[in-house]
């Protein structure tokens, strides 16, 4: 993992999907190395976009995002891609990944972004799901697997290169409490290993064992 020293910073953000509207309004926050912070609100609350402008795929109508101090939001679009595959993991809310690929080829995909070497991260994906308590070949597809399975297969693809950010819209969400007791605790050594996590979540007990909450 590439450690951040100040880590993901948002100043004053606002966005607007259709100008009309303002989904986010001067919206900041610092999520610091070494700490889970929890993102809470209503449904329709803009969590979903929050972590969408955190991550680099929106760009925020005005206010600005930092890592490491240096200004982000205001790069082109094949800088933030660049420093989305080298920086970031994402877990989406939709867990279902590409079908036509198996669970091995969706989980190392993006350390071929990275151009990492995939075969070495290949040989890492059984002891990976293992952990995780997903018990599927690794040659099953996405298609084949249950919501909750998919969803520990989408943790596992975005902690499989060690990123310094990990961005997760309900990771546990569709997980029984045993499962996850699991993923949060995954997320939470990877934050004591020095990075970044921030997790949107509609559970008051997840949101209350995280470092901090910020409520949208
Ligand atoms: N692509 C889009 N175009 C226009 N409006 C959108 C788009 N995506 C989301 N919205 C709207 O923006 C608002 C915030 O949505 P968002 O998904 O960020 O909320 P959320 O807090 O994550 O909701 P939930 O908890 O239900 O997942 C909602 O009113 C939603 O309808």
């Amino acid at each position: 993992m590439k450690p951040l020293t100040q880590g993901l910073v948002a100043r004053d953000l606002c966005f607007s999907y259709d100008g009309r509207r303002t989904t986010i309004v001067d919206w900041s926050a610092v999520l610091a190395p070494g700490q889970v912070t929890a993102i809470t609100g209503a449904s329709g609350s803009g969590k979903s976009t929050l972590l969408y402008l955190l991550g680099l795929m929106l760009t925020p109508g005005s206010g600005s995002v930092l890592i490491d101090g240096e200004r982000v939001d205001t790069l082109g679009d094949t800088q933030r891609a660049a420093l989305r595959s080298e920086l970031f993991g994402f877990v989406f809310q939709d867990a279902a990944r590409d079908a036509t690929r198996t669970v091995a080829d969706n989980v190392t995909e993006p350390v071929l972004y990275r151009r990492g070497d995939r075969k070495a991260a290949s040989g890492r994906v059984p002891a990976l799901l293992a952990a995780f308590g997903v018990d599927v070949p690794v040659d099953r597809r996405p298609g084949q697997v249950s919501g909750g399975q998919a969803q520990r297969i989408a943790l596992c693809r975005a902690l499989i290169g060690e990123p310094s950010i990990v961005l997760a819209d309900e990771p546990t969400g569709n997980l029984d409490p045993e499962s996850s007791a699991v993923v949060l605790g995954a997320l939470r050594q990877h934050a004591r290993d020095g990075g970044v996590v921030a997790i949107v979540t509609h559970s008051d007990a997840v949101a209350a064992s995280c470092d901090q909450e910020i409520r949208l």
